[in-house]
């Protein structure tokens, strides 16, 4: 959200020798963000800060609009999902939700009545008395959740929150965390580096490289504009930087080239143009009809998924092309044989850089 009131507002500085953190954060009531990133890219660095876990070197941190940045993290409107869930392993499944009220002051009976009510609404009432480690992956999840939603915090922090599941079970967590997190009235910031989490999971996307945002938007606006190789490869689109000039795009080519390219709309200046692997079609020969982008490349290696086939070409371009194991067949695609590659003007994304 750029605009409105934020149950969040943040400016996360943090220096550390060898790695800078400097990212600016702002999340709406009811609203989930997803710092997506490689490795390092400081997503947990951004997340313990949020929690009060790490000082900052410099910035704020504002919740409802009141200054929690020098707050310890236990006096902070925040609950906190780790990503191997840190369920106290000697407390009951009740006594470890029980735990973060009984610590802010909440009296014993209390504190067990909001517990057991949160766990009946998670689907939990049965596992109350259990000890967390008798449970299976999925139900520590939710125990985990509970557990950060029983402190009735304004900022709700995921960390990997599906990273400790097998794929099986993701599929129906994901769908389940999905409901819960509609439901949750605060802020919520998510920290994943599984594009499909974040699209499912988030209103917004925020890409996280080196310590800095690179990308910022709605989770369709990320997939179908990356801004940097990492997204594009990400999402898997086939992403170049060139100039425009109406229709005409010069992709910069090997060192001292260009390649021309036909889009559908005009633009001029600096832009992005990408397109989708399953919009590239494939020929032996160069095709007739004298199509506009095609190219000459080579096929640098082939990868099956199920009936499709992701073939990477090089020359020119660096391309991906997905066909049809039929067409691979029929194309006697390996490396090293040369291929036209042809896609449509109408196929390419081009967008100001
Ligand atoms: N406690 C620490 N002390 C010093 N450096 C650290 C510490 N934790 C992380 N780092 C470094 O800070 C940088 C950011 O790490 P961070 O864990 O925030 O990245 P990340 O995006 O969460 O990566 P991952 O997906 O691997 O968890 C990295 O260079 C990392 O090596």
């Amino acid at each position: 959200m750029t605009s409105g009131k934020a149950v969040l507002d943040a400016h996360l500085v943090v220096r550390r020798p060898g790695f800078g953190l400097d990212v600016r954060l702002r999340v709406g009531p009811g609203r989930v963000l997803a710092l997506l990133g490689p490795n390092g890219a400081g997503k947990s660095t951004a997340l313990r800060a949020l929690a009060g876990l790490l000082p900052l070197s410099g910035g704020h941190v504002l919740v409802d609009g009141g200054d929690v940045t020098a707050e310890p993290a236990e006096r902070r409107p925040v609950g906190v999902v780790f990503q191997d869930y840190l369920l106290f392993p000697h407390l009951s499944v009740v006594e470890n939700v029980a735990f973060g009220p009984r610590c802010q002051g909440m009296p014993a009976r209390r504190a067990r009545r909001l517990a057991l009510d949160l766990l009946a609404e998670m689907g939990l009432d049965g596992c109350a008395a259990a000890r967390p480690r008798t449970l299976s992956g999925g139900q520590q999840q939710r125990v985990a959740l509970a557990r950060a939603l029983a402190v009735r915090p304004r900022l709700l922090l995921l960390d990997e929150p599906l990273a400790a599941l097998d794929a099986h079970t993701r599929v129906s967590v994901r769908a389940q965390l999905r409901r819960r997190l509609a439901a949750f009235a605060g802020a919520t910031v998510l920290v994943t580096h599984d594009p499909l989490e974040a699209m499912v999971l988030a209103d917004r996307v925020l890409v996280l490289e080196d310590g800095a945002a690179v990308q910022e938007g709605t989770p369709a606006e990320v997939a179908r504009r990356p801004r940097t190789g990492y997204v594009a490869r990400l999402v898997g689109v086939n992403l170049y930087r060139g100039r425009a000039a109406g229709t005409r795009v010069r992709l910069a080519g090997p060192p001292g080239t260009e390649v021309p390219l036909t889009v559908a709309e005009p633009q001029a200046g600096t832009v992005f143009a990408a397109f989708p692997p399953r919009a590239v079609a494939l020929y032996r020969d160069r095709p007739g009809g004298s199509p506009r982008n095609a190219w000459p490349l080579t096929v640098d290696g082939v990868e099956r998924f199920g009936d499709q086939v992701r073939v990477h070409l090089t020359g020119v371009l660096e391309v991906s092309a997905d066909i049809t194991a039929a067409a691979l067949a029929e194309l006697a695609l390996s490396p090293g044989r040369r291929v036209w590659a042809v896609v449509k003007a109408t196929e390419v994304e081009c967008y100001p850089a």
